[in-house]
Formats: C-alpha cells, structure tokens, sequence
C-alpha cells in the first residue's frame, strides 16, 4: 500500500526558533491521525508545510505521491477559522468554491447535504451559528474528494452533537479511503476517534502510536480505589502499606508491573472490601508524560 503522505527527517526554523526537527511519519489511506502537541509544539508549520505553503529548510516530503503542493487538488485543508462571506448563502459560498476547483456545480446541494446543511442552504451564513460554518468549512473541504485532509483543531467550539456528527463524517470518508491528519487540544476527544495519535514537542516527534500503545511505552503508575467495609480500614492499611485516606476511602498507586501482585493482595482480602475502582492513567497524564521527557 503507498502511504498517502511520508515525511522524513523534517526541519524547519524560523531564525532562531526550530519549529520542527527531524520530523518523520507517515499515513497510510484510510488512517484517520490526531496530532498533539503544547501552543508553539510545531503543529501548524507541519500542517504548512504539508499543504506547500512554506517549504521545509531539510528532509523529505511526499504527498500523494508528489512534492507538498503539486498535489493540491487532492489534497484538503480547513484552517481553525474558517471564514466566510457573510452576505453569500451556503449554497452560494460551495457553487462559488466549486467553480475555482473546476468541479461541476450540480453536486454542491449534496455536499451540502452530507454535512447536515441542506436545510439552511439558501440561507445567509451570516445566519449561521460556529458549527454550521464549520460544517460549511468541512464541505467546502470535500470538494473533489481529497485523499489527504488536514485539519486544523476542526471541532473547537462546537457543542458534543456536532462534534460526533462531525466524527462520523469523518469515518465515513476514512473508509472510503480518505486519510486525516487532524490537529487537537481535545485529548479525550481524538482518543476515541482516531486510530493513531502523534505527539509534537517542541517542534520534535516524542511519541507516536495508538493509545495503548503509548500507555504500554509510557509505563505510568495506575491508581486505586479501594472502599472498605465498616470498620476494616486499618486492616487494609496495614496489609497495604503504600494506601492513603482519600475523599472517604483508600487510595493506592502502584507501577505496571506491580498491578496484577496488588490486584491479587487486595481479592485476598475481599470480605474487608466494599468496592475496588482501577483508574488507569489518563490520556492528559500520557500527553504531560512525553512532553516533559523532551524537557517542556
Ligand atoms: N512565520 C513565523 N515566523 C517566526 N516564527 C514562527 C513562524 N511560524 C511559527 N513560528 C514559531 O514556530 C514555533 C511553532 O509554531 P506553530 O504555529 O507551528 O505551533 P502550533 O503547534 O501550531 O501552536 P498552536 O497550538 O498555538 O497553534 C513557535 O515557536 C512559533 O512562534
């Protein structure tokens, strides 16, 4: 399979400031790919330079099989903000985009359609609250079924409905063999939505892989909760030494490689327990976890 975008060594700086160092990855069609990272982390010049808006100082880059901006027209791009005219309809703003791409404009109502916009088709998008012009943006977007889409935090802002509507417009497209490359803060959010997460840090790769996958790499301490039954506290704490008192129960933190040893401790122990709670590491704990490593 030919991935639909390889990038290798990548660097590119801006006077003193790296905004990316020998960044390397690749997105195979189909693969839908969150990218991570803090304000500045490098997330935005990638994008860039993906689309050919800026070219990279070293490495090399392959879109769609050719150099970043030869293959425009397959490849999709929503900025964060997308604007607007506000005087022009929906219907108006996509006939108008997809005059410029050279598409025939008979399909713009099913566009606009498929992104739950047909009702207000024919309205203004001055009219439009933030998520109906982000659908407007997303449309405007799959004009001429892109195999590359980039986008850019494309559901900050909207509300949970639109959010998984938005999601499953995604899923959609990815099986039908689209890839997505798209930049988030949501973390929780991209989790469960995309198949892979990339984490930039100060303009560098730190970590790539699915969630599990970072969560085996990161190996970070899973927590505890145990309730005890009345009067069996200190029992517990006595055969488990490491427990603190917490919000009215006990709390303990133990590595990977402890869990299995402390889970069988405490089932010794079940008619003094009430309830048992693991909480694995979240993925905000995962993300802080690879950005410090590379010292932020
Ligand atoms: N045109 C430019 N001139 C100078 N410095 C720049 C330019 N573009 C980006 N930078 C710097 O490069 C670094 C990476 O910026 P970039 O916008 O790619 O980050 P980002 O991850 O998209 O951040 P955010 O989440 O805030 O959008 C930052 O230190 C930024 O100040």
């Amino acid at each position: 399979m030919t991935s639909t975008l390889t990038i290798s060594h990548l660097t590119k700086a801006f006077g003193g400031v790296k905004a990316l160092s020998d960044v390397s990855l690749a997105v195979e069609p189909g693969e839908r790919v969150a990218l991570l990272g803090h304000n500045g982390a490098g997330k935005s010049t990638l994008m860039k330079v993906i689309l050919g808006l800026i070219a990279p100082d070293g490495g090399e880059i392959t879109v769609c099989g050719a150099a970043p901006g030869k293959a425009r027209s397959q490849v999709a791009y929503l900025p964060e903000n997308a604007a607007f005219h506000s005087a022009l309809t929906g219907l108006e703003q996509i006939t108008y985009y997809m005059r410029l791409r050279g598409e025939p404009v008979s399909g713009a109502m099913e566009l606009l359609d498929r992104v739950g916009l047909g009702h207000a088709a024919k309205r203004r998008i001055g009219t439009y609250s933030k998520g109906m012009r982000q659908r407007v943006g997303l449309a405007q977007a799959l004009i001429g079924h892109p195999r590359l889409l980039v986008l850019d935090e494309p559901t900050s802002g909207l509300d949970p409905v639109s959010r998984r509507d938005f999601y499953e417009l995604l899923d959609g497209l990815a099986a039908d063999g689209a890839s997505i490359l798209l930049s988030s803060h949501a973390l929780t959010e991209v989790e469960a939505r995309t198949d892979r997460l990339l984490i930039l840090s100060g303009g560098r790769m730190v970590a790539e892989g699915s969630l599990p996958e970072l969560r085996r790499e990161a190996a970070l301490p899973v927590s505890m909760q145990i309730t005890a039954l009345n009067g069996y506290v200190t029992d517990i704490m006595s055969a488990l030494p490491d427990a603190i008192r917490l919000n009215g129960g006990l709390h303990l933190s133990c590595t990977q490689e402890d869990k299995l040893a402390t889970l069988a401790r405490i089932s010794a122990m079940q008619e003094k327990v009430a309830d048992l709670e693991v909480i694995p590491p979240s993925l905000e704990d995962i993300y802080s976890h690879f950005s410090r490593r590379d010292g932020q």
